[in-house]
């Protein structure tokens, strides 16, 4: 299970998410709803251990982060991949897209040129594409070529913050299914962030929300 435990984050001296608990199961889809600004994304950093909350904890299958960003053990951060919502904001635009899909394999030091190229075919990136850059693709492209990267080091949860908000309805449905496939095979723990509640009724198990109050003052 991933598990964030009462969650307190603030920026400055704004309470973005006051005591928040949330828990992913494996093998299961937990669609995230609420407002604009009511800090989903915030917890999702803080889920995959991005983010220093101000207190509280994330467990990942029983283990309790002890630190946040580089601090937080190597093996427990790549347990959890996270796919944002703007490709062009997550990538190297120095990169060609097999060099995107491969960078969490090259940084932990195991290249695999097979894999690299499986999961671009799944994700549905021809050999064409693969080539390019950033600025020579779409968004939808540069996307599925995200969904590949957080794929390489099979993760065992998957947080999909408004991963298709910018997307045609065909590239978030074989995005969707590149997912649930994955999900299927491996057993791993999918939280959909969206406020697309249409997609999350199709896609989630479950869904949560996180209320407008959240937003509130400190
Ligand atoms: N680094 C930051 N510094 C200050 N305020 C921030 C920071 N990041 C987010 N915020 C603010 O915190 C609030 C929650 O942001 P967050 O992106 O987590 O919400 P969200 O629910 O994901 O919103 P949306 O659905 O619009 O993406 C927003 O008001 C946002 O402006």
């Amino acid at each position: 299970m991933l598990e964030a435990r009462d969650i307190t984050v603030r920026y400055g001296s704004r309470t973005v998410l006051d005591r928040v608990t949330l828990a992913v199961e494996p093998g299961s889809v937990l669609g995230l709803g609420g407002p604009s600004g009511c800090g989903k994304s915030t917890l999702a950093r803080v889920m995959a251990m991005m983010l220093r909350p101000r207190s509280g904890t994330v467990t990942v299958d029983g283990r309790t982060t002890p630190g946040w960003r580089q601090r937080a053990p190597r093996d427990l951060r790549i347990r959890v991949a996270l796919v944002y919502q703007q490709p062009r904001l997550a990538v190297d635009p120095r990169l060609t897209l097999t060099e995107i899909v491969a960078e969490p394999l090259a940084a932990a030091g195991r290249p695999d040129p097979a894999r690299v190229s499986s999961l671009a075919t799944e994700v549905g990136l021809t050999p064409d594409l693969l080539t390019r850059k950033p600025h020579e693709v779409s968004d939808g492209q540069l996307q599925r070529a995200c969904v590949a990267r957080a794929l390489t080091l099979s993760p065992r949860y998957l947080i999909c913050d408004e991963m298709t908000t910018m997307l045609d309805a065909s590239t978030q449905a074989h995005l969707v299914a590149v997912i649930n496939a994955y999900r299927a095979q491996t057993g791993a723990g999918i939280l959909a962030i969206s406020h697309d509640t249409d997609l999350l009724t199709r896609w989630a198990d479950h869904t949560s929300s996180l209320g407008a109050a959240q937003a509130g003052e400190a």
